[in-house]
């Protein structure tokens, strides 16, 4: 199929309009999207950063509150005498500190002596805190957060490894993710007298911690090895605590330089797997105890189609404009072809019907650009074809008149003559009519020619030409058969009689003496006329006859006018019948 133009003007510029919105939009997306997961990088790790930070100054926080009951004289008075009244006392101090630290479970004085007997002990039970005294304290010499920390240096604290608790007979956090810290009670000087222990709930802590985090963020820690402590999915955390293994970088391979302490913080792009895809930061924090060091990785993430929101809304907004200015691209490609068809359409039926004849018209004369220019060019080209086939028309009728005229006298030619005749000759035979035919050859006219020169000669033929035409009328036809030979038909002469007047007419015309060069010449001409149907039925047999009729008046010497067809017995002339003037 052929596409016309606007259709094709059409296809492109939609194509165009179309293509380069559409590309316009997708990088313009694309840009956003970029822009806006780089912020999202940005915000995971700042925020990831601040929350390790927060861990850092909790966990300070923690040491400074058992540094602070590690000092109290009531303290070291509950380790070294054992009075219920100073007993009581901390448990009142203890219980206020749990009601002030929520992710406290437990505070407990243990003595060094008595094998880690407990001395003062308050729980959380629900969320209210809860002394437990007498029978109910425990010995704990045994756990490391008692051996460990007896020993240590004032100032100096013991940090657990943090696991689910699994004291049984711990009053507070059975089966929780817990840390505890402890730190030694001693005199200036000697062996430490007990120690001050608290039990943090994990997961209040970092539920604290998180607490003004934006709530699609999710959050990760493991442990130096990577067991994965705290995780979106609950199932995971812990698994070593089950006889199992879930490992962070096994779900996030880039974590392992963190875990080896090559990097100190990683920004992951994790594609969709069992989830939708994700973007992560984790932060390495290590977690400094003189007894015990750890390190832990921190991490938090979001959904990938939840950070880049504000792009996803902006493509769909893109997607609308790209619509929408495809679709204007499209209406002004179709109007535009259309703007550009119509005047072009118009001009080429315009010059259909020039090439048909008519004039062109409708043409867009007055536009001034490129279709006016073309529309101006057909004007000038219709003009100017005109004024060339009127001169061919001109040139073609000049060849028409000399192919049938004389050049010299401007009468008819033979062959011009030749038809007339036939036609009169066919309109008298069915009309019944006469018609006469007279031969005219001048009289010595060589001598004129010889005396004054052909163009003397010249001027006294178109000067005779011009008599022998003003003298005949309109339906008479006078020609020039060649030399100074001239016929003339006539056409409605009715009689002999009326042809005769005719013939003297003429010769009389002839003889008038012809100006030439300032010489008036002085021309005789002999005259022989035939006619329809008496002396011929064929125009050559009407002019062979005239012809020898003109010879046989030339012939007597004096000029004259010379009838054939009546043949006069005994006449000199061989039938010619010499006709006088009058
Ligand atoms: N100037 C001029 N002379 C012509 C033209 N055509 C023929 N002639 C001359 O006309 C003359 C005709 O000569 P002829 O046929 O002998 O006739 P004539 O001299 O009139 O003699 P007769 O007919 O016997 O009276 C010749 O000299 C031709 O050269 C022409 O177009 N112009």
């Amino acid at each position: 199929m052929k596409l016309g133009i606007a259709t094709r003007l059409t296809l492109w510029m939609a194509v165009l309009g179309c293509g380069a919105a559409g590309l316009t939009g997708y990088y313009a997306w694309d840009a956003s999207c970029r822009l806006e997961r780089q912020s999202a990088h940005s915000e995971l790790l700042t925020s990831t950063q601040v929350l390790a930070r927060r861990i850092t100054l909790n966990l300070e926080s923690i040491e400074r509150n058992l540094q602070v009951i590690a000092r109290l004289p009531v303290t070291r008075q509950v380790l070294e005498h054992d009075r219920p009244d100073d007993a009581d006392r901390l448990a009142v101090l203890f219980a206020g500190m749990l009601d002030a630290n929520p992710s406290y479970l437990q505070l407990r004085v243990i003595a060094a002596d008595r094998h880690g007997l407990e001395r003062v002990r308050v729980d959380r039970v629900g969320s209210v805190p809860q002394r437990v005294s007498g029978a109910d304290l425990e010995e704990k010499g045994h756990f490391p957060y008692v051996a460990d920390a007896l020993p240590l240096q004032d100032g100096a604290f013991y940090l657990s490894r943090i696991s689910i608790n699994h004291e049984t007979s711990a009053g507070a956090g059975p089966g929780l993710p817990m840390l505890q810290m402890a730190i030694p009670v001693r005199e200036h000087v000697g062996p430490a007298l007990g120690v001050v222990v608290v039990n943090v709930d994990l997961n209040g802590l970092f539920r604290l911690l998180a607490a003004d985090l934006p709530e699609d963020y999710q959050l990760y820690l493991a442990n130096g090895a990577g067991d994965i402590l705290i995780h979106p999915d609950a199932n995971r955390a812990f698994a070593f605590d089950r006889g199992q293994r879930a490992l962070l970088q096994d779900e996030f391979a880039p974590v392992a330089p963190l875990l080896s302490g090559d990097r100190a913080n990683a920004v992951i792009d994790a594609p969709e797997g069992e989830r939708p895809a994700q973007i992560a930061a984790f932060v390495a924090q290590n977690i400094d105890s003189p007894a015990n060091g750890d390190r832990l990785v921190l991490g938090l993430s979001e959904a990938e189609s939840v950070a880049l929101a504000q792009s996803t809304a902006m493509g769909w907004a893109l997607l609308r404009i790209v619509g929408g200015t495809s679709l204007v691209a499209l209406l002004g490609a179709l109007l535009l072809g259309r703007a550009l068809t119509r005047p072009l359409n118009a001009m080429a039926a315009s010059a259909r019907g020039f090439a048909d004849g008519h004039e062109m018209k409708d043409l867009p004369l007055r536009r001034a650009d490129e279709l006016g220019s073309l529309a101006r060019s057909l004007y000038e080209l219709q003009a100017q074809v005109r004024r060339q086939l009127g001169e061919l028309r001109h040139k073609q009728d000049e060849l028409a008149h000399l192919s049938q005229h004389d050049s010299l006298t401007g009468l008819a030619n033979r062959r011009l003559f030749m038809d007339r005749l036939e036609q009169a000759l066919a309109l008298a035979r069915r009309h019944g009519r006469r018609v006469f035919l007279l031969f005219i050859d001048l009289d010595d006219f060589k001598i004129i020619n010889d005396r004054h020169g052909h163009s003397a000669g010249d001027e006294v033929l178109r000067v005779l030409a011009q008599r022998l035409q003003s003298q005949v009328r309109e339906l008479d036809t006078v020609a020039r058969l060649g030399g100074d030979e001239f016929v003339v038909l006539l056409g409605d002469a009715v009689d002999g009689a009326q042809a005769s007047v005719v013939a003297h007419k003429l010769l009389g015309a002839l003889r008038e003496p012809v100006s030439v060069a300032g010489l008036a010449l002085d021309i005789d001409a002999s005259i022989g006329v035939s006619n329809f149907p008496e002396d011929g039925q064929s125009a050559s047999e009407l002019l062979a006859h005239a012809d020898r009729a003109m010879y046989a008046i030339k012939a007597l010497g004096a000029g004259g006018v010379g009838f054939i067809g009546q043949v006069m017995p005994g006449d000199a002339s061989g039938g010619i019948r010499s006709v006088p003037a009058g």
